[in-house]
């Protein structure tokens, strides 16, 4: 059992949301996003009428009357229970059991994007798509275009449910997800700071489509800290709150239990005591089952549980600063890591791409194994050719497998119609295994040869075998609706149910007198007239005529809903939309009865699903593999090592290369233990920010896998990426530039550790220079007490002299030159993009700029005076002495000698001699007493 503050321990809370949605503190003074019940919701997203919800009175599922809703929802679910139950067994076995739980929720929801007259079709991912008879769930998906399937991986598409300790448990996390696109739910719960940050971030990866929480943590106008910080980071996400009730863990647990695939059951040993993800997951599943009004069929789920320990941490705005996935200018702007590296070719292998990106590993072996996987691919053309063909005619894997694995709570032409489309998608995927097998099959490398092997599961060939019992062996997915439309019609074999095969010839005889009816008008008329269909009007006639040729200039008066789109008029005739219903009618026979066919078909072969899992996997694993080989031989990238040291030789930025007309200037990279701070310096343009930008990136790149833009390159594994980069005022928080500043900073301080790579570009430019460069200076110096590699650009020279007290700070510079235009005296500077060691010689160029403004010349003698002078105590302050010359030598030794000794490949005698030679090297160049050069 959870403690005092534990989620099960809240089930009194059981507010009514009535008075819960309209005491919300988000409601105050903000009519648009006040809570309010979720009336499309309500009305049962599986009806076949296209509107979904109304905005009118609040209905209940079942109840179109749209009679008044009491708080708490319990005629709805028993209206859908008894729907089950009405039509008796299931084809996928006991579905009974999971409809049980579907009791009572009362839900509140926020939304803050639509106004109160919205409804939730927009949302649902899979209604967005480009299929005109939109469908409401995403169980749904395949119903009427196969575009639908394709398309649709962009759309926001995870439900999650966010659940806080409470009392001395405040802080403790849980969180569970579920994309409606991927049956697979993930588990996580971790202990968070006061700013949520690891919560934030988890999120904000997962990019949700819902959040669900507890009401009590918006309760009577006390919003607790959390719930304040996700709807103010999440504004356009919609928030759901239930009763904590729902948080139930012990709930939670029998879910998992009861839906769990068996290949994915050593999850419930991970999670049995992680009260708050378990918690979470109950609300989660029972309000999943409530809105998308089917229920995961049992044993059918992947539950996972995700440890924030397997993957490197990347807080949401160091995404943002490097523009991971989203381009800060244009978010549909593919400049961005994911645009550089996404040559993936199925939805799949893109959303891997993206959220291995995000969250990028942390284990060397992994890694490696991924980096022999791209070498082998990029050794071997035929092997990449080959793969790469049978990966894109790969569809949405996990998004068929999430149709397979719901059961739906009421039959509906549309469900049978998506049940047989889905077939056919299981059937084109099946068909695609053997020839994945055989572009496997002369593989080398590790993780190519274990997916080989795990291909070699003899269900695949089972469940094909059976489907092609009953289904046409010519049957497959095709592109155009209407070729699909031919495909389900004909889906199951001749004489395997003699009425459907009478059903189907009177379709094709309706089809024939469509198209004879049409032929007809138009000799008729004499018009160019030809039959064409969309799944919105059903048949149409079409012709492609100017209108100086009609006669009269207008359409004879029999043809109605005309539409023109340049010299293409649309048009039908009360004939033809008799004869569309008609075929309507005979097509709606026909999917009654192939439904029921594979029905049958699919309980028989149910048992052996979840070897889809295990594809969906490898497909997208592939996919994202082959667009790292791909990636790497557009450009010229490298693999990269890893080590204890960060050493990039010539490495250059991966997205500028694809911005810039020439290639970007190359530069070196090397922070080790010992050297692990590094200031850099130069004027403004010099290439600071890009430069910082660019290891961050090239970090991430050898951290999932995929070659680096670079000559070489080797790097220490990081567990967290920080960053701190300046930019414009967020006017969406309106937050000044200096409290963002001042927020980052203090996440960094918090959260880094030895393993961390920092990168920080003028801290402390929203203050007074004295005070930056006093946070400036404190800050370093806390970093320094780290052995976190850190890079830190600053235009504050001042802080250059601290590789005087610490030695393991190390000073470089983006070089400039000055040249005179030809036509006057005037000094540029031209930008070389070349980092060199040291600090930079350039004093003074916000002056010199401001020279070259319309500055008064006696303001500019001013300002120049006074700088002079402190710029002279500073450095009189922080003159080295030649003790502190020699300590920072011998301590460059001291590090040299230990790297040396870790890393070296010399046999111990030529060791021993290294290491001697080294010493003599480093003694010679001690500083004689008196010289007071500071530079090495
Ligand atoms: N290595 C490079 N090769 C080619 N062009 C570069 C390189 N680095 C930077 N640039 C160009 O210079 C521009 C300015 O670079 P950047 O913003 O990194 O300078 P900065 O020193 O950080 O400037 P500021 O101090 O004003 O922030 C970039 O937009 C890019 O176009």
């Amino acid at each position: 059992m959870a403690g005092a503050g534990g989620p099960g321990a809240a089930s009194a809370l059981s507010v009514s949301c009535l008075s819960l949605g309209s005491s919300t503190p988000r409601a105050v003074g903000r009519a648009e996003r006040t809570p309010r019940y979720t009336l499309g919701l309500l009305q049962t997203p599986r009806s076949s009428d296209s509107t979904g919800g109304s905005s009118g009175g609040a209905a209940r599922p079942g109840n179109s009357s749209g009679e008044g809703l009491a708080p708490g929802l319990a005629a709805g679910s028993s209206g859908a229970k008894a729907a089950v139950s009405d039509r008796g067994e299931s084809y996928f076995g006991d579905k009974s059991s999971c409809v049980e739980n579907a009791n009572t929720l009362n839900l509140t929801t926020s939304s803050s994007v639509r106004g109160l007259n919205s409804t939730r079709i927009g949302k649902t991912p899979l209604s967005s798509s480009r299929s005109v008879c939109r469908s409401h769930t995403p169980l749904m998906g395949y119903s009427v275009t196969s575009s639908s399937a394709v398309s649709a991986h962009s759309v926001a598409s995870v439900i999650v449910a966010v659940v806080e300790g409470r009392g001395l448990a405040r802080g403790e996390v849980g969180m569970a997800s579920i994309d409606l696109k991927n049956p697979e739910m993930i588990l996580s719960q971790f202990a968070d700071n006061t700013t949520y940050a690891k919560v934030i971030t988890k999120l904000k990866i997962l990019t949700p489509l819902e959040i669900i929480m507890s009401n009590t943590a918006c309760d009577a106008g006390n919003t607790t800290k959390l719930f304040s910080l996700i709807t103010e980071h999440f504004k356009n996400v919609t928030f759901t709150t239930v009763q904590r009730k729902y948080f139930n863990e012990t709930r939670g647990l029998e879910y998992i239990e009861q839906l769990c695939a068996s290949e994915f059951s050593t999850v419930f040993m991970e999670v049995q005591s992680k009260y708050y993800c378990l918690a979470a997951a109950s609300a989660l599943l029972k309000y999943v089952e409530f809105i998308q009004n089917s229920v995961y069929a049992p044993k059918s789920l992947k539950v996972r549980f995700q440890g924030s320990e397997k993957t490197a941490m990347i807080d949401s705005s160091s995404a943002q600063n490097l523009e991971l996935v989203i381009n800060n200018r244009d978010s549909r702007n593919g400049h961005t890591l994911f645009g550089i590296l996404n040559y993936t070719k199925t939805p799949g292998g893109s959303r891997r791409l993206r959220s291995n990106i995000l969250e990028p590993l942390v284990d060397a072996e992994t890694i490696n194994m991924r980096l022999d996987c791209v070498q082998e691919l990029l050794q071997d053309e035929e092997l990449f050719f080959g793969l790469q063909a049978v990966i894109s005619k790969f569809l949405d894997t996990e998004q068929l497998l999430s149709v397979l694995v719901q059961i739906p709570k009421q039959d509906t032409v549309k469900t049978a119609e998506s049940k047989i489309t889905n077939l056919i998608y299981l059937k084109h995927t099946l068909e695609l295994v053997e020839p994945l097998k055989a572009a496997l099959r002369s593989c080398n490398t590790q993780l190519l040869k274990a997916y080989y092997n795990s291909l070699e599961d003899t269900r695949f060939g089972v469940m094909l075998e059976k489907i092609t019992t009953v289904i046409n062996d010519d049957t497959r997915y095709t592109k155009g609706c209407l070729s699909m439309r031919t495909q389900k019609c004909y889906a199951v074999k001749p004489n395997i149910n003699e009425f459907l095969d009478v059903a189907r010839r009177t379709y094709t005889e309706i089809i024939d007198d469509i198209a004879g009816m049409i032929t007809q008008l138009a000799e008729k008329y004499n018009l160019p007239l030809k039959t064409s269909f969309n799944s919105a009007r059903g048949f149409f006639i079409q012709m492609n005529a100017d209108c100086s040729t009609l006669p009269n200039g207008q359409l004879p008066s029999e043809f109605t809903k005309i539409t023109k789109m340049k010299n293409t008029y649309s048009f039908t005739s009360a004939d033809l939309i008799k004869m569309n219903e008609r075929c309507q009618e005979s097509l709606r026979e026909i999917y009654h009865m192939t439904y029921l066919i594979v029905c049958k078909l699919l309980s028989e072969i149910y048992e052996h699903i979840h070897c889809l899992y295990k594809l969906s996997d490898i497909v997208s694993m592939l996919d994202m593999l082959l667009s790292f080989a791909h990636a790497c031989t557009l450009s010229d990238y490298v693999r990269p090592e890893f080590t204890d040291t960060l050493a990039i030789k010539q490495g250059w930025h991966p997205i500028l290369e694809k911005i810039a007309v020439e290639k970007p200037v190359a530069n070196n990279t090397y922070l080790t233990e010992g050297n692990n701070f590094v200031i850099i310096t130069g004027p403004n343009m010099s290439g600071k920010s890009t430069y910082l930008k660019q290891i961050a990136l090239c970090q991430i790149m050898a951290q999932i896998g995929s070659y680096v833009p670079a000559e070489y390159c080797s790097f220490r594994i990081a567990e967290q990426i920080f960053t701190r980069i300046g930019m414009d005022e967020d006017i969406e928080t309106n937050a000044s530039t200096f409290m963002k500043e001042m927020k980052e900073i203090t996440y960094i301080i918090q959260n880094a550790n030895d393993k961390s790579l920092i990168i920080i570009d003028e801290l402390g430019r929203g203050t007074s220079a004295e005070e930056g460069i006093g946070i400036c200076y404190a800050t370093c110096e806390y970093l320094l007490n780290l052995k976190a590699f850190t890079l830190f650009a600053t235009h504050f020279l001042e802080l250059c002299h601290m590789d005087a007290l610490y030695p393991n700070v190390e000073n470089y510079h983006f070089e400039v030159q000055h040249v005179r235009s030809s036509a006057g005296n005037k000094e540029k500077i031209a930008y070389t993009y070349t980092l060199s060691k040291g600090y930079t010689e350039e004093k003074n160029y916000g002056l010199k700029a401001a020279e070259v403004s319309s500055l008064p010349s006696s303001v500019i003698l001013d300002a120049k005076e006074i700088t002079n002078h402190i710029a002279k105590q500073i450095l009189h302050r922080q003159k080295s002495t030649p003790e502190m010359m020699k300590q920072r030598a011998a301590y460059h030794l001291a590090m040299r000698l230990v790297q040396t000794a870790r890393n070296s490949r010399l046999d111990p005698d030529s060791l021993r001699i290294y290491l001697k030679g080294l010493k003599k090297k480093y003694e010679a160049s001690w500083p004689a007493p008196g010289k007071n050069d500071e530079q090495e």
